[in-house]
């Protein structure tokens, strides 16, 4: 974030007048809600290529710097911004693709307010929209050794476009055929706690004597690729996300006995001995919590792996039942530059069909706000979308749609 702002408190005053949500001026938009001015767009910083954030406090009568939380969105040929329900603003990006043309700016969301209380700063949280009913995060936990790798490779070999991992952070050494960024993120302690200072964790942990955590960014990073993210974390980060405003599906995996686990640990040879009789002594408590915390959705034993393997598809609903058939093909619309956005109730319209245009093949855009789910950190999802070429449907008005 630039130090100064690149419009003045009377840019504001002058150039929109109160009730200015919707107004566009080059790339930037002015978006009020309750006593702070949200200018997105047309910032100093705008240079690092992704849309800045500048935040007016009327009260105070002073410019505030936000911490800019979450995969920020790139440049576009401007933007429009539609406040809703004085949380978040809807950002459509002029000139996009269809997989990235609906933002969210978190501004007062309950994951915001958390991180508000945390930093001690202004904070605003993006969140990329997702069209339709994109599937949650899965969170799977389970004692050192019990197959939770395994059973996540699996998943991501069979279904490659569908999976991804949430790639954490840990201070721990890496094991000889572990990859830095593929594995785990291997760092040093005082950078992971000086990053979790920062917020850019959505959970963290102390686990076997070792920091562990996920950032948002990895998360993030799996959503934006169009995947599923996969989590493996221990219960004390399970117990974390479960509290978030991250929305997932929680699987704990127990072992069929203590001696079993105990074996698979030995036999997979890549701890020291001390580490081993730590991990059995953890094994433990992370079962009782795990099968009593209430945290869990569903509780697996991996006793056979593939048998195991079969019941962890079936609950996913990967075992030939309805979600594994293709999904509708949303119509993929790229918004042109030249659009008008309006707000009615809980839909968004798009009026394509503007002066000076040839008439576009889907000249009005619906968007239906009313049942979005999920947010920052991660997708926004349910947002649903129409394309519609209001002349050959015969419609003669917006009314007729809403
Ligand atoms: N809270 C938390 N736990 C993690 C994270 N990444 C891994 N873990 C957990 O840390 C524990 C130790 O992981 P690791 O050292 O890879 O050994 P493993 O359990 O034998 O695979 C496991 O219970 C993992 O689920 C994370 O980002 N956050
Ligand atoms: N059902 C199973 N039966 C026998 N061995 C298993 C089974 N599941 C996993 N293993 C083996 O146990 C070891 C630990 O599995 P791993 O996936 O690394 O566990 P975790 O990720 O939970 O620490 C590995 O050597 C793996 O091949």
């Amino acid at each position: 974030m630039g130090e100064a702002p690149s419009i003045v408190v009377d840019d504001l005053q002058n150039e929109y007048p109160n009730g200015f949500d919707l107004k566009p001026k080059g790339c930037k938009t002015v978006t009020v809600i309750g006593d702070k001015t949200y200018v997105i767009g047309g910032a100093d910083d705008e240079v690092e290529s992704s849309i800045g954030v500048q935040i007016f406090d009327q009260s105070l009568g002073k410019w505030l710097k936000p911490t800019v939380l979450g995969n920020k969105p790139t440049l576009c040929k401007g933007h429009s911004a539609v406040p809703l329900n004085d949380d978040r603003i809807l950002i459509i990006k002029r000139g996009s693709t269809p997989d990235d043309h609906t933002w969210f700016l978190e501004v007062d969301s309950q994951y915001v307010r958390e991180l508000k209380k945390v930093l001690g700063t202004e904070v605003v949280a993006w969140s990329k929209c997702v069209i339709g009913n994109a599937e949650k995060p899965i969170v799977i936990s389970g004692p050192s050794g019990v197959g939770k790798g395994t059973l996540i490779s699996m998943l991501m070999k069979e279904f490659p476009s569908m999976f991804g991992f949430s790639v954490s952070h840990t201070t721990r050494a890496p094991r000889n055929m572990e990859k830095d960024g593929v594995h785990y993120h291997f760092t040093e302690k005082s950078v992971m706690e000086t990053e979790i200072k920062d917020g850019k964790f959505l959970e963290f942990a102390s686990v076997h004597g070792n920091l562990y955590g996920t950032s948002v960014e990895a998360v993030e990073q799996v959503a934006d690729a169009g995947k599923r993210c996969i989590l493996d974390i221990d219960v004390q980060g399970a117990r974390s996300v479960k509290a978030s405003s991250l929305e997932a599906i929680f699987i704990f995996v127990c072992p069929p006995s203590t001696k079993e686990l105990e074996d698979r640990l030995r036999a997979r040879g890549t701890e020291t001995e001390e580490q081993v009789l730590k991990r059995l002594r953890n094994a433990k408590a992370e079962i009782e919590q795990g099968k009593s915390s209430g945290i869990f959705d569903f509780i697996l034993c991996n006793d056979k792996l593939e048998e195991c393997y079969k019941s962890l598809k079936k609950l996913l609903g990967l075992d030939g039942s309805i979600s594994t058939l293709p999904k509708p093909a949303c119509r993929e619309v790229n918004l042109p530059i030249d659009h008008r956005v309006s707000k009615n109730d809980d839909k968004i319209i798009i009026n394509c069909d503007t002066a000076g245009l040839e008439k576009a093949s889907n000249n009005l855009i619906v968007l239906d706000v009313s049942s979005l789910k999920g947010g920052a950190p991660g997708r926004t999802r349910g947002l649903n979308f129409q394309a519609i070429d209001s002349f050959s449907d015969g419609l003669n008005s917006i009314d007729q749609l809403i």
